[in-house]
C-alpha cells in the first residue's frame, strides 16, 4: 500500500524497520519560529478554516453534532462514537490547552461545519526522556467530503499550529494501519447488559447457552468487595498523583502527569470519567486506584435501542489490592452506573485480568503512533502506559 502523504512526514517509514543505525528520538530537528509557515494551508475554494471555541456551548454543540453523525464507526456499521459536549470540553480544555488547536473547516456559503482535528498539550516520557508532545484526535471529515485529501490539508495544518507553540511531536491513535505503529493493541469487552448486547448483534448466544443462564454467567455482586474502596475526591489528588507517577514509571511510553493533570484528568465528572481509590480503613492510605471513561455509542439500524453506554478502562493503579479484585469493583460500580458493556486495551497489566474477569477479544485493533519521534523496536502493549480519549 503507498501512503502519498504519510511517506512525506517525519514518521517511521516501512522502508526504516529493522534499520538499527537510526537512531531512536526525534526524526527531524526543531526549526525556528521564523521558518514556521505563518499563514494557513490552503483549502478547496468553497471552504474556510474557523477556530471552535469549545467553551462555547454553541460552537461545542455544531462539534458534537458533526462528530455524532461522521465520526468513527465499527468494521460492520454497528456503532459509532456518540462523544458528549461534556466529554468534548473534558478532552480538549486540560490545564495549559490551545485554542488555536481546535480546528474547524466550514463551507463558507452555509458557515456548516465540515471537518474538525484537535490538539492538546501532553508531557509525554518516552524511556528517560520528557518530551512535550500534541495529542491529536478527532480528526473527522464529513462523509459527504470524503476522499478527497482533505485530511492531510487538516493535519498539515494542526501540524503547522502546534509548531508555531514550539513544540515538535506528536501521539496519536487509529484504527487505520499507517507508516509506523509504536504498538498495535487489542479492544476486549466485558458484557454488563448481555441481554442488549445480543439484541443488537454484537454478540452471539453461547452454543447450549440460554439468555437467562447467560444473563447468569454475567451477573456481578451489587456492591464492591474492597474495603475502602471510595470515590477519589479533590483532597485526594497529591496522593494519587504519587501512586500513579509510581506506577507509570514502569511503561516505555507514559504521561508525565503532574497534581494540575490528574485533577483534570482524573477527579469524576459526571457523565465524563469515573475514579475510585482504595483507603485502607486502618491506616488510611491510599494503596490503589482505578477509573473508566463514559463514551456512549449510537446503534445504527436497530429498531429496540438507539444508545450503547460503554465504559472505557483508564488508568488503574493495583499496589495493595489484587488488580484483579480492583477491576471486578470497577465492573462492579459500572454495572451499578447502567453501562451495557466494560471496554478495556490489552495495554499496561490489563492482560493479567482480561479473560478471568470474562471479557471477550474485539475484532478491532487500536494501533499507537508517534509524530516526528523514532523508536527504534515496536512495544508490545504491556509497555504502553498511554490510554488516548
Ligand atoms: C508536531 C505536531 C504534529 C501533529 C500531527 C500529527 C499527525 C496526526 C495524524 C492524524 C491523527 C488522527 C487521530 C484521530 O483523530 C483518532 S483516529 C479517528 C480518525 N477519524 C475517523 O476515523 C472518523 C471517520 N473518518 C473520517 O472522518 C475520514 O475518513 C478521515 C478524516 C479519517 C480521513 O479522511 P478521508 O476523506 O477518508 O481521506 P482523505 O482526506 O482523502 O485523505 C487520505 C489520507 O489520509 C490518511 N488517513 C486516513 N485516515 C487517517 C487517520 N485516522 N489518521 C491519519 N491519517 C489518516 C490516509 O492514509 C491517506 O493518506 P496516505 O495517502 O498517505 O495513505
Ligand atoms: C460492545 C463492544 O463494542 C463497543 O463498545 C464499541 C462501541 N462503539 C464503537 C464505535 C466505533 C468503533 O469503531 C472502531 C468501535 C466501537 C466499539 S468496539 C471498539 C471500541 C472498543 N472497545
Amino acid at each position: 500500500k503507498t501512503h502519498k502523504f504519510w511517506e512525506s512526514q517525519p514518521v517511521g517509514q516501512y522502508k526504516d524497520i529493522g534499520d538499527s543505525s537510526l537512531p531512536e528520538g526525534p526524526i527531524e530537528p526543531p526549526t525556528s519560529l521564523s521558518e514556521v509557515k505563518q499563514e494557513p494551508y490552503n483549502l478547496p475554494a468553497l471552504y474556510e478554516w474557523t477556530t471552535c471555541d469549545m467553551e462555547s456551548d454553541e460552537t461545542c454543540n455544531e462539534v458534537y453534532n458533526l462528530l455524532k453523525n461522521n465520526y468513527v464507526e465499527d468494521d460492520e456499521n454497528m456503532f459509532r462514537f456518540n462523544y458528549s459536549q461534556e466529554f468534548l470540553r473534558w478532552a480538549l480544555c486540560p490545564p495549559g490547552y490551545y485554542p488555536s488547536w481546535h480546528i474547524g473547516v466550514r463551507a463558507k456559503a452555509s458557515q456548516k461545519l465540515v471537518a474538525f482535528i484537535t490538539g492538546v498539550p501532553a508531557r509525554i516520557r518516552v524511556r528517560d526522556e520528557v518530551v512535550k508532545m500534541a495529542e491529536i484526535n478527532f480528526l473527522c471529515v464529513h462523509k459527504k467530503l470524503r476522499s478527497k485529501r482533505l485530511a492531510p490539508v487538516m493535519i498539515k495544518e494542526v501540524t503547522r499550529r502546534v509548531h508555531l507553540e514550539n513544540m515538535w511531536q506528536a501521539a496519536y491513535t487509529a484504527g487505520v494501519v499507517l507508516p509506523t505503529p509504536i504498538t498495535t493493541c487489542q479492544y476486549w469487552h466485558r458484557s454488563l447488559n448481555p441481554k442488549k448486547l445480543i439484541d443488537v448483534g454484537f454478540s452471539r448466544l453461547g452454543a447450549r447457552m440460554t439468555m437467562s443462564r447467560t444473563i447468569k454467567l454475567y451477573k456481578l455482586p451489587d456492591s464492591p468487595a474492597t474495603p475502602g474502596f471510595r470515590k477519589v475526591e479533590l483532597r485526594d489528588v497529591p496522593a494519587v498523583t504519587r501512586l500513579l507517577r509510581n506506577y507509570l514509571s514502569q511503561f516505555v511510553v507514559a504521561p508525565d502527569f503532574d497534581e494540575n493533570d490528574v485533577e483534570h484528568w482524573l477527579l469524576p465528572t459526571d457523565n465524563v470519567v469515573d475514579s475510585y481509590l482504595v483507603e485502607s480503613p486502618e491506616t488510611h492510605e491510599i494503596t490503589d486506584f482505578c477509573s473508566f471513561y463514559t463514551l456512549p455509542s449510537s446503534i445504527l439500524g436497530n429498531q429496540n435501542y438507539l444508545m450503547l453506554k460503554a465504559a472505557y478502562s483508564y488508568y488503574n493503579v493495583s499496589v495493595k489490592t489484587p488488580l484483579l479484585q480492583l477491576m471486578n469493583d470497577a465492573l462492579i460500580v459500572a454495572k451499578q452506573k447502567d453501562f451495557d458493556v466494560f471496554n478495556a486495551l490489552d495495554v499496561m497489566h490489563n492482560e493479567s485480568f482480561l479473560k478471568e474477569l470474562k471479557f471477550g477479544p474485539g475484532d478491532g485493533q487500536l494501533h499507537y503512533y508517534l509524530y516526528n519521534y523514532r523508536i527504534q523496536h515496536a512495544l508490545r502493549p504491556s509497555e504502553l502506559g498511554l490510554v488516548l480519549l
